[in-house]
């Protein structure tokens, strides 16, 4: 049976049905409305007024492709400007192949891009030495923790660096609806109640964040990158296999397949989550260490630093064996040996105000992390 025609312009042969309301549609007729839908988000949401620099969080995959390229083709109706940031993790094998993909691209369009490193902004750390560092801790599988951390922290350096005045991410709506899923699986109310919004505005000193591919399913952006030639990186990670998001990928792909339009469902109810007021999490302050947007005594960085300094990374984050001991810290030399010294909690964090958690047990392990500002990357 031959394709139908289009039903946007009527002419051309319809090259898909649009997984979100079935609609028939030529290639490019798609990606004008996909374009178009990108360009209301911004609009309708305030999130890039005209005039602003746009640092854009380039890693190479898919969606900051398909995001820088969205941008790339609005820029002139939104009057701003563009300027890729990359963060290198120093994972080895990985993040090299995905930065001469986003190295291309900027040459291709044009774009000034910077590149940060993990080893330049946090002592040597690399996400392999934290990997290292973890391993055998109990914690291997926490290095998506870390690494969402430490990159939330490496793209503000970044857009700082080249003078941008937001900061914009790849995030779609899978992923999106993949983070209320966590956050319910966790119990994390604080987190739920604000995980819905389109960004954050800027809090203290940190710069705005915005998400403008939130409602756009990740079939679509394959469909977008596959229809404009996108060409991107697009192996995983190799720390992937072991984060707790797989597992809510997993159940997300298992109710969209019984119910399709479960991801923008979720999306949007979190957007409609209206939780008690003791329920949200404090007004930030900023980090006693660095300065930057901290619920806590301590930023989320430097508290994971700080454990990874001292050969504890299991103290800074997750649940874990209790450690008694109280011994002083390393160097902060990444190659330390985290077995030859065991402390006190250093997150600085408790939630029932004391100055530390104590004893680096459970409770004090899921204050530490579990209730502050993880992003949606981990
Ligand atoms: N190394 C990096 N450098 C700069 N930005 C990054 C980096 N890694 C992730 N980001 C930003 O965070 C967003 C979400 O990253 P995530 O790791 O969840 O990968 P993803 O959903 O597969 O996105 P992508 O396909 O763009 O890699 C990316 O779209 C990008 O904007």
């Amino acid at each position: 049976m031959p394709a139908p025609t289009c039903s946007s312009c009527h002419a051309a042969r319809a090259a898909l049905r649009r997984p979100r309301s079935g609609q028939a549609l030529c290639g490019s007729c798609f990606c004008a409305t996909f374009e178009a839908e990108v360009l209301h988000t911004v609009l309708a949401g305030h999130l890039l007024p005209p005039g602003a620099v746009v640092a854009v969080g380039a890693s190479g995959g898919k969606d900051s492709t398909v995001l820088a390229h969205v941008l790339r083709e609005l820029a002139p109706r939104l009057g701003i400007t563009l300027h890729l940031v990359a963060v290198d993790e120093g994972i080895g094998g990985y993040r090299d192949a995905a930065l001469e993909a986003v190295s291309s691209q900027a040459a291709r369009w044009e774009l000034p891009l910077t590149i940060v490193a993990y080893a330049d902004l946090f002592g040597g750390w690399t996400m392999d030495a934290v990997a290292r560092s973890t391993a055998g801790s109990g914690r291997s599988r926490s290095c998506c923790t870390f690494c969402g951390v430490l990159r939330r922290r490496a793209l503000e350096e970044g857009a700082r660096l080249v003078g941008a005045s937001h900061i914009v991410t790849g995030h779609n709506a899978d992923d999106m609806a993949e983070t209320v899923l966590m956050n319910f699986l966790r119990g994390d109310a604080g987190r739920l109640a604000r995980g819905g919004v389109l960004g954050s505005a800027g809090e203290g000193c940190a710069l705005p964040r915005c998400r403008p591919l939130q409602f756009a399913s990740q079939k679509e952006v394959v469909l977008y990158a596959h229809f404009r030639r996108l060409r991107y990186f697009s192996e995983e990670c190799v720390y992937a296999p072991e984060a707790f998001r797989g597992h809510a990928r997993d159940l997300l792909k298992r109710l969209e397949a019984a119910r399709p339009s479960a991801v923008l469902d979720l999306v949007h109810s979190a957007e409609r989550l209206a939780l008690a007021p003791a329920a949200r999490p404090p007004p930030p302050g900023t980090c006693s260490r660095c300065g930057a947007l901290a619920s806590h005594t301590l930023c989320q960085a430097c508290a994971l630093l700080d454990g990874l300094n001292r050969g504890l990374p299991r103290l800074a984050i997750g649940k874990g064996r209790r450690v008694l001991e109280d011994k002083p810290p390393l160097s902060g030399n990444p190659s330390s040996d985290p077995a030859a010294s065991q402390g006190p909690c250093t997150c600085e964090q408790s939630r029932d105000g004391a100055t530390l958690c104590g004893d680096g047990g459970d409770r004090a392990e899921a204050t530490c992390v579990l209730q502050s500002d993880l992003s949606p990357t981990e």
